[in-house]
């Protein structure tokens, strides 16, 4: 058996509105670092830590954790869609073991991700269909959330259950990091878009279009500068993935909720797939980070990270 870790943000602005060609340039060396570690760690399961926007999990019934044993891809923002191939067993293994550790994960033989799962399959394997994967997804948006080291101790749990399957299993996180893109709250829309929020699954490809343009057009604001969102946080950034790399995740526990979203923008509640994902690899004992890439990108709304890891000593 064997546990490596990637983790890296999404944006669906990627490909979309360009940084300067450097940026790009980075960015992509980046990723094509984290290929060759993926490609050399050649994993035969991924689980995949990864948020939601409101595709999948809405207000209807709200889990902070769900796994899936059955799960479909709906190719927003022109990711891959269709069916995952899910690892079924690798799925029931892992909920009953998480379960069973005390974590109150939910099941799912339905279960519906966007984005947030799918762009970084098809950045590090060229699509969702290449190798068995089990999602696990967190609720990074929709308050209220619970503490993050509940997420640390799914982590835990996940890492203990992976490394038991006797596979080579690669972690993949998915999200953040400091970022305030335009996502609603339930606390704050109007009342239609309270009822999307709570019941809004499938919208037609006219609404779909129109939420997606609002988000390219957010962009292109924010990186002229005209927009009212919230800056991204380098600083805090890099402060984050300090703490990831050295290892000592329940330093986090003391960095409250309120605190990721005053310092880092609601969105950066994402690197609680970072977290997961680290939890997840640090349980099996001390691990060693093979590469890091971090960016603050405007154009994209991301404070943009990309983090490989594996096993000390591996
Ligand atoms: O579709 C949405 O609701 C939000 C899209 C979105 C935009 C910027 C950064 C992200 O991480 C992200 O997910
Ligand atoms: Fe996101």
């Amino acid at each position: 058996m064997s546990l490596a870790l990637c983790a890296l943000s999404h944006t669906p602005v990627m490909g979309v509105h360009q940084p300067a060609d450097e940026v790009v340039a980075r960015v992509e060396a980046a990723l094509d670092d984290a290929r060759a570690f993926v490609a050399d760690v050649d994993p035969d399961l991924v689980v995949v830590f990864a948020p939601d926007h409101y595709n999948g999990f809405l207000y209807d019934l709200m889990p902070s954790f769900c796994i899936g044993a059955q799960a479909t891809a709906i190719g927003d923002y022109g990711t891959s869609a269709g069916p995952l191939p899910v690892d079924r067993a690798a799925a029931r293994s892992l909920a009953s073991a998480v379960l069973d550790a005390g974590v109150d994960v939910a099941f799912s033989e339905r279960m519906t991700v966007d984005h947030g799962c799918a762009q970084p399959l098809d950045l590090l394997f060229g699509g969702i269909d290449t190798v068995p994967v089990v999602p696990v997804f967190i609720n990074c948006v929709a308050e209220p959330l619970g503490p993050v080291s509940r997420v640390r101790l799914l982590g835990e749990a996940v890492g203990r259950a992976a490394a038991a399957l006797d596979r080579r299993v690669l972690l993949l996180g998915s999200g953040g990091l400091s970022h305030d893109p335009p996502v609603p709250r339930l606390t704050e829309a109007p009342p239609e878009v309270v009822e999307r929020l709570i019941s809004g699954r499938n919208p037609t490809p006219e609404e779909r279009a129109a939420r997606q343009d609002r988000v390219f057009d957010a962009a292109l604001a924010y990186a002229a500068g005209t927009s009212d969102l919230m800056p991204l946080n380098p600083e805090w950034d890099r402060r984050f993935l300090e703490v990831l790399g050295g290892g000592d995740l329940a330093q986090l526990d003391s960095w409250s909720n309120e605190s990721f979203v005053q310092e880092a923008g609601h969105s950066s509640h994402e690197v609680r797939t970072w977290i997961a994902v680290h939890a997840a690899l640090g349980a099996m004992g001390p691990y060693e980070v093979r590469s890091t890439f971090y960016e603050a990108i405007p154009e994209w709304i991301a404070g943009f990270g990309v983090t490989t890891a594996e096993t000390r000593g591996r």
